[in-house]
């Protein structure tokens, strides 16, 4: 028993103590396991049920993983943490939804990306999540029906909004189905041969490194800064070269090997980036919820203010709202707005009754259930 890597290195705990503990413990997983086994067979037959009533039914339900996501939060007695509680509850609903089928996943890669990231935490790790190269091909996918979900970032905390998502939603008739808040951390990554005294070239996408620009001035303000189309691509380019360093974030750090110089310097410390789910359905209420929609207005003085002003007299909560140019006509703009509240809410509805009547064109782009975790 002594050479157990396991057996107690304190004086007061003695074998008999930690082997009755273990014994408690694997008398508890047990449990467990009996347990997620019920629910899992609980989640079949509710899988079973959506199918005799419909064979077109969705298995997968944004609001109510959400309701049940809020709900073990709310109740977690520790010691573990709420988001580590909820993190647990998430693999088993994603392993329990692919019991009836795996849900399919495209997302914005390539692998290691902050998307791929927020996929997982939105799905879980028994989807299968597919990296696209681009925003658009990822819309194009879950329009042809090849893959069920969508994962697309749309605004970072620091350096504003993915263009390249909203420019998306004009030309497509997809739906916002959910949305996920990650936290962004960067590192600054080099490859085994390369030595923090010599690193004169730093990779990265260009919005990591204007996240991380004041550090890199303070740090590295000699060394050459280059762009390039992702985190990950930094991480893979550093991999084979030497004096060079990247600029990534954990999975590409973990999916490349490399070594950490230095963690966590981006300069503003609650640097977060949302992505949207995108999907091809509506979502019910799950009761805490948002809604997107983007509006067209004819271009006359004051058309932005009366766009608004339904929301401010309703008193619904509006949490973005941005400018882009229109593909139609020079000089004209459509508005993309956030707000708190579902489309089946009754004044979400009155205020877009009144935002239809003022806007020369209206597109819903849905209601979700608001980032839990
Ligand atoms: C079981 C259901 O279906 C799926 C599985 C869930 C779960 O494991 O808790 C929750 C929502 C759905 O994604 C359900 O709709 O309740």
């Amino acid at each position: 028993m002594k050479d157990d890597k396991y057996a107690p290195h304190n004086e007061d705990g003695s074998d008999e103590d930690l082997n009755a503990l273990r014994e408690r413990i694997d008398d508890l997983d047990h449990r467990i396991m009996a347990l997620i086994s019920e629910r899992a067979e609980c989640a079949s037959t509710v899988a079973r049920v959506k199918l005799a009533e419909s064979p077109e039914a969705i298995f997968y339900r944004p609001e109510r993983e959400a309701q049940v996501l809020k709900r073990i939060m709310a109740l977690n007695p520790g010691p573990l943490a709420n988001e580590e509680m909820a993190r647990l509850f998430r693999e088993i609903m994603s392993a329990c939804l692919a019991l009836e089928k795996p849900l399919r996943v495209a997302y914005l890669g390539p692998e290691g990306t902050f998307t791929q990231q927020a996929a997982l935490k939105h799905f879980g790790d028994s989807a299968i999540c597919t990296p696209l190269p681009a925003i658009d091909e990822v819309f194009r996918e879950v329009e042809a029906g090849a893959v069920n979900y969508g994962v697309v970032p749309v605004e970072n905390s620091t350096e504003g909004i993915v263009n390249h998502t909203l420019d998306s939603f004009m030309d497509s008739s997809l739906r916002i189905c959910g949305e996920v808040v990650l936290r962004i951390h960067h590192h600054l990554l080099v490859g085994e041969n390369t030595r923090r005294d010599k690193v004169s070239r730093i990779y990265s996408h260009s919005q990591s490194l204007a996240q991380c620009r004041k550090w890199l001035d303070a740090h590295y303000p000699h060394a050459e800064r280059v762009a390039v189309s992702s985190n990950a691509e930094a991480a893979r380019r550093v991999k084979s070269e030497w004096h060079t360093a990247a600029i990534a974030g954990d999975m590409a750090a973990r999916l490349y090997a490399l070594e950490r110089l230095d963690e966590k310097i981006e300069d503003q410390p609650d640097n977060a980036t949302r992505f949207l789910i995108i999907g091809n359905h509506d979502v019910p209420p799950s009761g805490e919820d948002r809604t997107s929609l983007v509006a067209a207005m004819r271009n006359q003085p004051g058309a932005l203010h009366d766009l608004i002003e339904p929301f401010q007299r309703h008193e619904i909560d509006m949490t973005r709202l941005e400018t882009r140019p229109s593909r139609h006509g020079a000089w004209n703009y459509v508005f993309f707005i956030d707000f708190r509240g579902h489309l089946e809410d009754p004044r979400v509805r009155a205020a877009l009754d009144e935002v239809h009547q003022r806007a020369s064109d209206v597109r819903l782009l849905g209601s979700y259930p608001m980032g839990v975790l």
